[in-house]
């Protein structure tokens, strides 16, 4: 079906548009009242994710309550190690826990390949579900975790400041971590090629703990994988978002994506010069910026669009949006980006 507002898959590839598209990384699901009422109507957010209709219609509220440019697909990055024979649980207030981690040679065996039409039939179904709602008024996001990420929550078993238990593995066994994260970097590659083949018009790879490996490790134990990610898809545009991955943006611009995201620690001018100018960049005000007030939003998303001046980009924070951040400040900060001239 052809897209009403297609500005963000143009902005992806490089092509003119009239204005900067928008939209903000968690933006279904953190932030918006009438979230908590469906959010309410269930037994937590696992069985939202699980329920299509419900998944679709949380997906669908930034776009006719904040005016973004994109939606994304109401889901977790959890969903895989889930597919994959690792259930997960989230525990209010405190996050995903997982009753079992992957540890030894035997949990390996434990686990299996997740194929995306079956394993994870519920996010297929609200991606189609999503689709036809939408009726072609803005793309629609579908994503992934990267697979160190997803590795790390499957080894530790929830989150952590340190993730020390996940980083000793890549020590002291790298032939388990290499096998793991081979494991997970197929299912992922299943599970987005579903997603696309349900309507996903562009894909976002979200590499949450980059920041906590250092350079050589992030080579071989992140990028190879999200590489091979990147190679695999070759239908829609993809998105890299690795989050404290500073030291890694020159590698970056290898990769065959068509976007990289930027966080808010990460210089503007600094990453066009080593990333190069034949990406889109996605970003990257700091979500805090938006405790402000209107003046203060406004001013420091001008601020932002000053310094992307010239460069290919897709307007967004630097993470996702913060739980406690007021809905009315994210219209501030979409608003002044559409403005913006
Ligand atoms: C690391 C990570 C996770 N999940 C995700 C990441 C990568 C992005 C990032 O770094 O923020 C990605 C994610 N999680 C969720 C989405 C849905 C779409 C969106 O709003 O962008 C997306 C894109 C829903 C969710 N995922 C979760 C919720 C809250 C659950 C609830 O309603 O109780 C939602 C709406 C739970 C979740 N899921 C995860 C954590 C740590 C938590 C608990 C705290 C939190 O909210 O972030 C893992």
């Amino acid at each position: 079906m052809q897209l009403k507002n297609d500005l963000l898959l143009r902005a992806a590839r490089g092509e003119k548009t009239e204005r900067t598209p928008v939209w903000l990384m968690r933006q279904a699901g953190r932030i918006l009242p009438e979230y908590r009422a469906v959010r309410e109507s269930v037994s937590g957010f696992i069985e939202l994710a699980q329920t299509p209709e419900l998944a679709a219609e949380v997906t669908i509220q930034p776009v006719d309550l904040l005016g973004v440019d994109a939606a994304i697909i109401f889901s977790d990055i959890l969903v895989i190690p889930e597919a994959m024979g690792l259930p997960y649980e989230m525990v209010e207030k405190r996050g995903p826990w997982f009753p079992e981690t992957v540890r030894s040679e035997a949990d390996l065996k434990k686990l299996r390949v997740a194929e995306g039409d079956n394993d994870l039939k519920y996010v297929i179904d609200a991606i189609q579900i999503t689709k036809k709602a939408l009726n072609g008024r803005v793309p629609l996001i579908g994503f992934a975790g990267a697979p160190w990420t997803i590795f790390a929550y499957m080894v530790e078993g929830s989150g952590s400041k340190t993730f020390s238990k996940s980083r000793e593995k890549l020590y002291r066994d790298p032939v388990f971590s290499h096998k793991l994260l081979q494991l997970i970097t197929d299912s992922t590659i299943n599970y987005l090629q579903a997603q696309i083949r349900a309507g996903a018009n562009l894909i976002q790879i979200f590499d949450s703990w980059a920041g906590i490996l250092g350079p050589k490790q992030y080579e071989e134990f992140s990028l190879r994988y999200i590489t091979q990610i990147c190679d695999a898809i070759t239908e829609v545009p993809v998105t890299v978002f690795a989050k404290g991955a500073f030291f890694a943006r020159e590698e970056m611009g290898k990769l065959n994506c068509e976007t990289i995201g930027l966080d808010w620690n990460m210089g503007i001018a600094e990453s066009s010069r080593l990333i190069g100018a034949d990406k889109t960049f996605q970003g990257n005000l700091d979500p805090a910026a938006l405790y402000g007030n209107p003046d203060q939003v406004r001013a420091a998303t001008i601020e932002m669009m000053e310094q992307f001046r010239g460069i290919r980009h897709i307007a967004n924070l630097g993470h996702g949006v913060y739980p406690d951040i007021d809905p009315e400040m994210v219209k501030v900060f979409i608003e002044t980006v559409k403005e913006f001239k």
